[in-house]
Order: C-alpha cells, then structure tokens, then sequence
C-alpha cells in the first residue's frame, strides 16, 4: 500500500474467514484506514491483490467490483447519515438505490432494521436529534439494510463514552449473529478487541509490514513481538492502575 512513492504496508497476506470479527490493530498512523480502504476498494493496492470468495477484487471489472460490494454494509467513522434525512429516510436509502422493493416491504425493512439496533420509533428523527450512540446505530441499521455478507467498520465506538461504547460492541455482535456477517473492523478499542473478536492483524508503523497475525487474546499472552504484547496488555495496565 502507498501514496504515490510513500510507501505504507508491504508484503501484507492474511485471511478473513467467513463469521470472523476481523480486527485491524496498530499504532497510530501505521495504515489501518489505509488497508480498509484498499479492503473496500476506494484505493487500489500499489502491488498485490484482494480475494473475495476465491475472486480477484482488484483486478475485477467494474460491473463484477460492483456485485460484489453489493453484499458489504459500511460504517465509517462519523457514522456519515445525511444530515438532511430522516433516520428512517437514511435507512430506506441503500433500499432505493439496490433493490426494486415497493414502499411497504422497504418500510417494513426499515421498522425491522431500527428494532435491530434499539432505534425503534426513531424514523422521523433528524440525525442532530439523537444522540452521537444512536446515531451510530442508525447508521448500522442503514448498514445491514440489504442483509450483508459483510460489515466493515472504522472505529466504531470513536467519540463516544465506555458505556455507549460497550453496548455498541454487544450490538455488533448481536447483529453479526443475526444476519450471520463477517465482520472486518478498525478499532483502538481493547474491550471491543478483547471481548468481540476473534481474529486480528497488527500492522507496524517501523517495519511497514504486519508483525502479528490471529486471535488477540492468544496473541496478548505468546506473541514472539513484546510491542504487540505491549500493545495489548495495556488494558491490563490500565485497569490495575485504576484499581489502585
Ligand atoms: N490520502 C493520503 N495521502 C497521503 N498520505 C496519506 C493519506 N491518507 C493517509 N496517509 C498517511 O498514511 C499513513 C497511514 O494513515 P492511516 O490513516 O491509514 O493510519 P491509521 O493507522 O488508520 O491511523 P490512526 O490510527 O491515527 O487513525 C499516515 O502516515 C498518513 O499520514
């Protein structure tokens, strides 16, 4: 991955598995939005390519790039509702656009999507309404409106407070089980790291590569590189450090 000749990541080769909470962990500024963004096909890799199901992303033609991200759900990191919208209106969006549902079935969708994520009522509410947690479970809500294979997200919880935080990871993994997503996120968060998911890669910022590959817990407790180790055991750190 590069920006013209400044190069970012090299020789990055990983797997996301199908029902995995991804995780792509590192220091600041080491390119975790940079590979989601090549993930997502908003940037194309300086050399290399991404497989989805066995299929080249990058060097798939336009109309195919387009079928498959049909089946992605994409939260970025200021949730990005239109402003001018209704929360239900944002939700009914991706359904206009993708589908030829008519106006009652895309309602129902849009009922069924905001009870999915707590929000239930909430249709006719202006995104400066609500609260920064729900507007970002609406634009979850929005995100799994066409039922996606998979849900990217880039730092979900940011800007919001531990509890808001917490009960969006629940809902996370709430949500994945009941549309049976693999989900691929960018977080800083340990407790979202710890206590959701099950796969992970951490890109370092010296090296520009990826030093560490697999579950987070197991990779907190035998990593063979101490700042990975470092890097998750800070929760650890901090929470005796509270307790004292
Ligand atoms: N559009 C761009 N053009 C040039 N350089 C960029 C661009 N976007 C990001 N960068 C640089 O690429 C590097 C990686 O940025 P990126 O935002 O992917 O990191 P990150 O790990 O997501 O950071 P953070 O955790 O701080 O959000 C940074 O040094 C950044 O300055």
């Amino acid at each position: 991955m590069a920006y013209g000749p400044r190069l970012i990541q090299r020789d990055l080769s990983f797997d996301v598995n199908r029902g995995d909470i991804f995780v792509i962990m590192g220091g600041s500024g080491c390119g975790k939005s940079t590979l989601l963004k090549h993930m997502l096909g908003l940037i194309q890799p300086a050399a290399g390519d991404i497989l989805y199901n066995g299929k080249s992303f990058t060097r798939a033609d336009p109309a195919s790039r387009d079928a498959m991200r049909r089946g992605w759900g994409i939260t970025y990191q200021s949730g990005g509702l239109f402003s001018s919208m209704t929360v239900g209106e944002n939700v009914t969006l991706p359904m206009q656009l993708y589908t030829r549902y008519s106006e009652a079935e895309i309602r129902d969708v849009v009922n069924y999507k905001l009870a999915l994520v707590g929000l239930a009522g909430y249709q006719s509410y202006y995104p400066s309404e609500i609260s920064g947690g729900m507007r970002k479970r609406a634009a979850l809500a929005r995100a799994i409106a066409l039922d996606p294979d998979i849900l990217f997200f880039d730092e979900p919880s940011a800007g919001l407070d531990p509890i808001s935080s917490s009960l969006l990871d629940e809902l996370i993994v709430q949500l994945k089980e009941s549309i049976g997503a693999t989900v691929v996120m960018v977080t800083h968060e340990l407790p979202s790291i710890f206590s959701i998911a099950n796969n992970s890669v951490y890109l370092d910022a010296n090296s520009k590569t990826m030093i560490a590959y697999g579950n987070p817990r197991e990779l907190r407790d035998h990593s063979d590189q101490p700042v990975v180790r470092q890097f998750l055991a800070r929760e650890a750190s901090a929470a005796a450090e509270n307790a004292q």
